[in-house]
């Protein structure tokens, strides 16, 4: 990065997901890795892997503000943990050669936190407003105005005396974030000149980025060993880092430090993360509803209790994997584990269990 200077109000990353332990295939940022995390992280748009048609339709966004010497529009960027949506906002600032603040919207409870942030923003600076949909609603009131006239209006006083004094702020660039897009209210959806929804990566793209790592790293990588980790990685950046970290771990200590496929593998096995990308927590999951439930229909409380974790982790962790994956079917009346899953632990489905890869989520809500 270049002339880009990162301010952070607060750590922008809830960390609750954690409480029961690391998970290595878990989505969510680990606090100790951030460090090695911003090392791997591209800094330009032609460096951020994936996602081609997001990165297309940003590219030329950004091209046409700098044309126009204007700053770009707003931008929301939508998609599970670990997709890249920070390192995105992180390029917008570096392409614009603008400096970036960060925030969360847990950290601004209060119209007032946000009128402190938008007031001591320079023109053109890039906000970063992770988790944008658990911000307040009096936040988020005021937050539409600056969107939209760059104004803000500051409450004095209190009851029938109150006063709102307009103060004009600098025209910034507002890059929220979420992972429940659906959680936006409309009005602030409709603010945002430009939306993105990023999507789970294909191994291809993942293999060049754990190359990237790699050579950044310093570690030497076989190309099976690459496509390995990729394949183990849930379609998910974040993850493929973290399992490139730990295999060159093992590289080093219980090899002769290159990772080849072999090495990939055995290392993948003592971290317990499959073939198909299932760690201990997943296969434990399926293993419950199986042995335990017959194959369900279980309730997610019930589920989480008989695993030891809680309910949170099962369903923020386990569960979009293994329903995305074909393995668990959220129905109306619980979950229900497919053939896939049965297949899996070697066990051959009871009759009558149907649903593998790419079974349909029959109640999202649950
Ligand atoms: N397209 C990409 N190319 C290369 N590396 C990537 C890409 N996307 C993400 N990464 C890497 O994955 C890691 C996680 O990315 P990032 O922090 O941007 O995810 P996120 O979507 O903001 O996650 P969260 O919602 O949890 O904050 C970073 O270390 C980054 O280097």
């Amino acid at each position: 990065m270049t002339d880009h200077d990162a301010v952070s109000e607060q750590d922008p990353r809830s960390t609750h997901h954690q409480s029961a332990g690391y998970e290595i295939v878990d989505p969510h940022p680990d606090p100790d890795e951030e460090a090695a995390e911003s090392a791997l992280r591209p800094t330009s748009l032609s460096e951020f892997e994936g996602q081609e048609r997001v990165s297309d339709q940003l590219g030329l966004v950004l091209e046409a503000a700098r044309h126009r010497g204007t700053v770009p529009d707003h931008v929301l960027l939508s998609g599970p943990p670990g997709l890249g949506k920070t390192t995105l906002a992180m390029i917008i600032a570096a392409e614009m050669s603008a400096p970036l603040r960060i925030s969360s919207g847990p950290a601004i409870q209060h119209a007032g936190d946000l009128a402190a942030i938008l007031s001591g923003l320079t023109e053109g600076e890039v906000f970063f407003l992770d988790e944008i949909h658990r911000m307040s609603r009096p936040a988020e009131e005021m937050l539409y105005l600056a969107m939209e006239d760059f104004r803000v209006d500051v409450v004095v006083g209190k009851g029938p005396g109150a006063t709102a004094i307009p103060l004009e702020i600098p025209r910034f660039t507002l890059v929220g974030a979420t992972t429940r897009a659906g959680l936006l209210p409309g009005p602030l959806r409709d603010r945002f000149g430009f939306t993105a929804q990023l999507d789970f990566y294909h191994t291809a793209a993942l293999e060049h980025i754990v190359f990237r790592s790699a050579r950044l790293l310093g570690a030497q990588l076989h190309a099976e060993g690459a496509a390995e980790i990729a394949r183990r990685s849930r379609g998910t950046p974040r993850i493929a880092n973290r399992l490139l970290r730990r295999v060159r771990d093992f590289a080093q200590v219980r090899a002769d430090g290159f990772i080849t496929p072999a090495v990939a593998q055995a290392a993948l096995e003592l971290y317990e993360v499959d073939e198909q990308g299932l760690d201990r927590l997943d296969r434990a999951v399926l293993q419950a509803m199986c042995h335990r439930f017959g194959g369900g229909p279980v309730g997610l409380s019930t589920l989480a209790i008989s695993v030891g974790e809680e309910r949170e982790t099962v369903e923020e962790v386990a569960e979009p994997f293994l329903v995305r994956e074909g393995f668990l079917m959220r129905t109306q009346r619980g979950r229900v584990a497919t053939a896939a899953a049965w297949q899996h632990l070697g066990l051959a489905p009871p009759t009558g269990v149907q649903g593998g890869q790419g079974a349909p989520d029959l109640f999202g809500g649950l």
